[in-house]
């Protein structure tokens, strides 16, 4: 027996003669019928109808054919929910009247329990039609009739209702019951298409919504490369409304050439674009996809993107380039030291270019970081870079940027520079003292106009960037030795600031710093002997705050007890102690240096940890000392 198909004479006369045997061994009374059939409140049918609401809104237009083949007079039509409930049922009042007699209303179950054999309760039972003829009916008050159901499946074959007509035996066909089963088919086709439509509008919705929310700008064309879709952020950031509609040429610098995207997919990932909005330079990274249908059939493209100074921060805080010091994070309280950082709270509030000068470790990368935190830029990228650490012809490109195609390897779209990176932050020119002539220039002239050439461009990019540089190095001596331009140094010394050497802060200074360095460095620190402070406050200190920052990290893991004593301090006896010629202190910062290296296997990072100084300045030593 398959589900769902009419089933032949023989097995349907089998099936109900199977039932008619149930129903007497249920004790159903063919004259009373079971006086405990279910029955729902007004209520509970309510709710039931609204349940079934869909195969109602598809079953009762389907009703009004019938009755253009079918008198009203004649035959009712019911629609019976899965679980045998009656939900609806038309025909002409005297039939209703007729039928509320058998209980044949809305409300009541019709399943072989409640009321014995029926066509209603067989074709629940088998999901086939069924067409019971007068004393097939178990019940003989239907004995004069004939009825004809059909199962309405839902999605997965799902049993979801039932129709059912049933008339005069006379006035019967076996055409009603292939009538009732066509009307089931059809019913169930609508009840597809509603719910693919529903499906549909769902999916419609969502990606509206996914399309919306994207923190991403998207612009969908088609294939005539007109615009379509722009989402919130997309008008965001183009800062205009209303280009659905429009071709995609209206956005002046931005070029899509859709035949490209198809044949060289990957070089239309992540491009650069500079697009004139409003009479500005908006710069773009935008990716292009083509949109295809299943047949492979062009249907338009999605473009994504994002302003570059959105990806530059993201850049920089993946890259950790933020400046993480305020001024709160400074400590020292010596008048040139807070002398300092007076200055340096003045520059914050205007964007003046700024000279950090200062022994190295003394903390002007600090400095550089902190004035930028206070500065109206802080919010955007602090970009530092040690020009005496890159080599020469590295340094170009690493400030600059190059554009596409400019050296062989050089990625695709090119590749922006420190300065361009800053846009609209700070760029902090560690080392200036070391930058070679040749970039000096260039340097000069990036000052001078407030534009950059990105390597192979024909065309400056305009920035807004606030430079801070720092020297180890007495720059005037550099002039002198003719290392240094002198224009340049007037260019950058608009707002100098000296940074004392922490020889020269005095005792409280170097204290109050070790214990800082204590604290950030263990969870319940040990406290430091008189001796210990004797000699902290008598060394000189030639790396500085970075060395006193190493020198206290050292210490805590040797120290064992409560108390830091000088034995874990590592340091030298007092300078008197040295030797002070010039030459036999080279050749021991030589030797030390040598030692060092040899020590750490040429690991420069722990060469530089251990001698206390920063990397720059340990090659700096090394081509001093021509190692
Ligand atoms: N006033 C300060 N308060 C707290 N920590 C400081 C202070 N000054 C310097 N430091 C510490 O000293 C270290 C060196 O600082 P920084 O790198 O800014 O020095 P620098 O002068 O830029 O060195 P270089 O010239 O070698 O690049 C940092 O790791 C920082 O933790």
């Amino acid at each position: 027996m398959k589900q769902g198909q009419i089933l032949g004479v023989d097995e349907m006369r089998r099936q109900i003669e199977l039932s008619h045997r149930r129903s007497t061994v249920r004790g159903i009374d063919p004259i009373l019928r079971n006086t405990r059939q279910a029955l729902l409140s007004p209520a509970e049918l309510k709710a039931k109808r609204q349940d079934n609401g869909d195969l109602l809104d598809v079953l009762l237009p389907q009703f009004e054919e019938f009755y253009n083949f079918l008198s009203p007079n004649e035959f009712v039509i019911a629609a019976v929910d899965p679980d045998g409930y009656i939900l609806h049922i038309e025909g002409s009042s005297n039939l209703i009247e007729n039928a509320a007699k058998r209980n044949c209303i809305p409300g009541y179950r019709w399943t072989e329990k409640d009321v014995g054999t029926t066509a209603i309760a067989l074709c629940l039972k088998l999901e086939s039609p069924i067409q019971l003829i007068g004393d097939e009916h178990y019940c003989r008050q239907a004995h004069g009739l004939t009825s004809s159901t059909a199962p309405v499946f839902g999605k997965d074959r799902k049993l979801i209702g039932i129709i059912a007509v049933s008339g005069p035996s006379d006035k019967a066909h076996p055409h009603t019951l292939y009538m009732v089963t066509t009307a089931a088919r059809a019913a169930e086709q609508q009840l597809r298409v509603l719910r693919r439509n529903k499906e549909l509008a769902l999916n419609v919705r969502f990606l509206d919504q996914v399309i919306a929310t994207s923190r991403t700008g998207l612009i969908i064309i088609n294939s005539g490369k007109q615009i379509w879709r722009v989402n919130r952020r997309g008008a965001e950031i183009l800062k205009m409304d209303n280009l659905e509609g429009q071709p995609i040429s209206s956005l002046k610098g931005l070029k899509i050439d859709l035949d490209d995207v198809q044949t060289r997919p990957e070089s239309w990932v992540n491009k650069e674009s500079r697009l004139k909005i409003n009479n500005q330079t908006l710069t773009l990274i935008h990716t292009v996809q083509l949109v295809m249908s299943p047949e492979g059939e062009r249907l338009g493209a999605l473009i994504t993107f994002s302003e570059v100074k959105e990806i530059y921060r993201l850049a920089d805080t993946i890259a950790g380039t933020r400046a993480h010091f305020t001024f709160d994070s400074l400590v020292g309280s010596c008048p040139p030291f807070v002398d300092a950082l007076n200055l340096a709270k003045r520059a914050a509030s205007s964007d003046t270019t700024v000279l950090l000068q200062g022994e190295t470790g003394t903390g002007k990368e600090l400095f550089a970081q902190a004035i930028h935190n206070l500065s109206d830029r802080s919010q955007n990228a602090f970009v530092p870079i040690n020009c005496g650490a890159i080599p020469a012809n590295l340094l170009e490109s690493e400030l600059f940027g190059y554009v596409e195609g400019t050296f062989t390897g050089a990625s695709k779209g090119g590749k922006p520079g420190k300065f361009e990176l800053a846009n609209t932050g700070t760029i902090l020119l560690d080392e200036i003292g070391d930058m070679p002539h040749k970039m000096q220039v260039k340097l000069l002239r990036v000052l001078q106009t407030g534009e950059v050439y990105r390597i192979g461009a024909d065309k400056p990019v305009k920035i807004n960037t606030r430079i801070i540089a720092s020297t180890h190095v007495n720059l005037l001596e550099a002039i002198r030795e003719g290392r240094f331009r002198e224009d340049l140094y007037y260019r950058l010394n608009v707002f100098p600031i000296a940074i004392p050497a922490l020889n020269k802060r005095g005792p409280e200074d170097i204290l109050a710093l070790s214990a800082l360095f204590l604290a950030e460095n263990a969870d319940d620190p040990p406290g430091l002997s008189q001796d210990a402070r004797d000699l902290l406050c008598s060394h000189p200190w030639p790396g500085n705050v970075r060395e006193l920052e190493n020198c206290m990290q050292r210490a805590l893991h040797l120290c064992e007890g409560k108390e830091l004593r000088p034995e874990h301090l590592s340091l030298s006896p007092a300078p008197a102690d040295r030797p002070t010629q010039a030459g036999t202190l080279e050749e021991m910062n030589r030797k030390m240096i040598l030692d060092t290296l040899e020590a750490t296997a040429h690991n420069m990072a722990r060469t530089a940890k251990i001698l206390g100084i920063s990397r720059a300045t340990l090659y700096r030593k090394l081509k001093q000392y021509a190692m």
